[in-house]
C-alpha cells in the first residue's frame, strides 16, 4: 500500500512530487511508500482472539490493545509467543478459553499482559496486549519517526489538501477534521498564516486535533468541538459571530468537508462490521453536512467534499444531489488528479465524471500470487493509484 508524508518546512508539494516519482521510477526509498507482503508463518499453540474492527487494525500495522483481546488460552503467560486470530462473525465470548468459531490469522507476537492480567481484573486494562512481531502483512512503521515533522497519511488523504489548494492568509474551515491528518497539511500548506478552522463534533478526537497541530508546530489551527451540521449562525439568535462555530454564513473561502463515511474503501479488511442500517446513514448525514458548507462557503469560494468509501451513494451520487439542489455548485478541475475517474450510474456526464477523482483498490492487482512478486514492471501509474486505499474527491466552486 502506497502512503503519502506531510512534511513540514519543505515545499510539501515538490516533495510529493519527488517522492511519487521516486516511486513510479522503481527507486528504493528508506522513508516511504509501506509496500504490504504476505508472509507465510508457522502458528503457536498459545492462541489469542481479538474482534474483528481489532484484527483490520493488526492487518494495517497496529499492535494488539489489551481492550481488543475477546480470549486467550488458559496458560498464557507474559513473554509467551502467541498467534493471532480474528474473530470475523463476532462470536466469540469475552474471556473464553478456546474459540471454534469462524477465525482469520493474522499473524504472531509476543504477550506483554497474561490471561490473568487481562480477564481477572474489575478495573478497564489499558496499553498493548500482544506486540505483533510476525504480521501477516508488514508495513514499515513510523512511530514517533520525526513526531514533530511529519505527519503520514495514505496517498489520496495527501492528494485531498493539495485539491483544495489552500493560500496563505485565507480563512479555511476542515468541517469534520479529527485527528487533523488534512487539517495539518492544510496549515502547512499555507505556511501557517491565515485561519484554519477545524471542528470535531467528539471531544477527545478534538484533542487529538489540538495535540497535533502543537506536535507540528502549526499556529493558525484552531480546532472546536461541535456539530457542523449546526455551524451556522442564525439570526435572530442574537449571538454575536465568535471565533468558534457557530459562524456567519458566507465567512469561509474554502471548506474541505472530509465527511463521515461508511469507510468501505479501507484495507486491508477482512470483515464488514457495518449493518445495512448503518450504511445508508451516511447519505443524509452527508448531505445535512454538504448544505451547511456550501452556507458557509463565500461566493467564489472552494469546496472539496472526500470520502473513504466507494460506494455510489456516498460519492458520485451526492456530486449530482448538490449540483441539483445549490445551483450555485459547479465542479472544478482537481490538481493533481492522480486517481480515477468518477463512475457511472449517478447521472452524471462524462464531462463531470472526468472531473471527479476515484481511487480504486480493486481496479489493480499488484501482486501476483502466481510469481509471489509484485507487478512493478507493469503500468507503474496505474499501480500506485490503485494500491491505496479506496478514495473518492469532488471540488466545487461557488459561483459569485
Ligand atoms: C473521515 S474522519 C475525518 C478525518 C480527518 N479529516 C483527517 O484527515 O484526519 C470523519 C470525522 O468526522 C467527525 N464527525 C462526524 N460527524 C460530525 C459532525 N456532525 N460534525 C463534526 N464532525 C463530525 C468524526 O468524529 C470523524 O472524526
Amino acid at each position: 500500500m502506497i502512503a503519502a508524508l506531510s512534511v513540514l518546512g519543505v515545499q510539501y508539494s515538490d516533495l510529493f512530487i519527488h517522492f511519487f516519482n521516486r516511486f513510479l521510477n522503481g527507486l528504493g526509498l528508506g522513508l516511504h511508500f509501506g509496500f504490504l507482503f504476505r508472509r507465510a508463518q508457522k502458528q503457536h499453540s498459545v492462541q489469542v482472539i481479538v474482534g474483528a474492527q481489532c484484527g483490520n487494525a493488526v492487518l494495517r500495522g497496529a499492535h494488539v490493545y489489551a481492550a481488543g483481546i475477546l480470549s486467550a488460552s488458559k496458560w498464557m503467560k507474559t513473554g509467551d509467543e502467541v498467534s493471532v486470530f480474528s474473530d470475523i462473525e463476532g462470536k466469540c465470548r469475552r474471556g473464553a478459553v478456546e474459540f471454534d468459531g469462524a477465525k482469520v490469522f493474522i499473524g504472531n507476537g509476543i504477550a506483554e499482559l497474561s490471561r490473568s492480567d487481562i480477564f481477572c481484573t474489575n478495573s478497564p486494562i489499558k496499553g498493548k496486549g500482544i506486540r505483533m512481531t510476525e504480521p501477516v502483512y508488514s508495513s514499515p512503521s513510523f512511530d514517533n519517526m520525526l513526531p514533530g515533522n511529519i505527519f503520514l497519511q495514505n496517498l489520496p488523504s495527501a492528494v485531498v489538501s493539495h485539491v483544495l489548494s489552500p493560500q496563505p492568509g485565507e480563512r479555511v474551515l476542515d468541517m469534520c477534521a479529527a485527528p487533523g491528518g488534512k487539517t495539518t497539511h492544510i496549515a502547512s500548506l499555507m505556511n501557517d498564516e491565515g485561519e484554519v478552522i477545524a471542528v470535531d463534533k467528539i471531544a477527545n478526537k478534538v484533542e487529538k486535533i489540538k495535540h497535533n497541530a502543537s506536535l507540528l508546530q502549526l499556529k493558525c489551527i484552531q480546532a472546536y468541538c461541535f456539530n457542523s451540521i449546526k455551524a451556522v449562525l442564525r439570526e435572530p439568535k442574537g449571538l454575536e459571530p465568535g471565533l468558534g462555530p457557530p459562524f456567519c454564513p458566507e465567512s469561509f473561502d474554502r471548506i474541505l468537508l472530509d465527511a463521515p463515511c461508511s469507510g468501505m474503501g479501507q484495507r486491508p479488511s477482512m470483515a464488514c462490521p457495518l449493518s445495512l442500517k448503518e450504511l445508508t446513514s451516511y447519505q443524509p448525514l452527508q448531505r445535512k453536512l454538504l448544505s451547511t458548507a456550501v452556507e458557509l462557503l463565500k461566493p467564489g469560494g472552494t469546496l472539496v467534499y472526500s470520502t473513504c468509501t466507494i460506494t455510489l451513494a456516498e460519492n458520485e451520487e451526492q456530486v449530482a444531489w448538490a449540483l441539483k439542489t445549490f445551483p450555485c455548485l459547479q465542479l472544478e478541475v482537481q490538481e493533481p488528479h492522480v486517481g480515477g475517474e468518477g463512475m457511472p450510474g449517478a447521472g452524471l456526464s462524462l464531462d463531470q465524471l472526468e472531473l471527479l477523482q476515484r481511487f480504486d483498490p480493486s481496479a489493480t492487482e499488484i501482486f501476483d500470487v502466481d510469481a509471489n512478486k509484485l507487478k512493478l514492471d507493469e503500468d507503474l501509474v496505474a499501480v500506485a493509484n490503485s494500491d491505496t486505499i479506496g478514495f473518492f474527491i469532488a471540488k466545487f466552486l461557488k459561483k459569485s
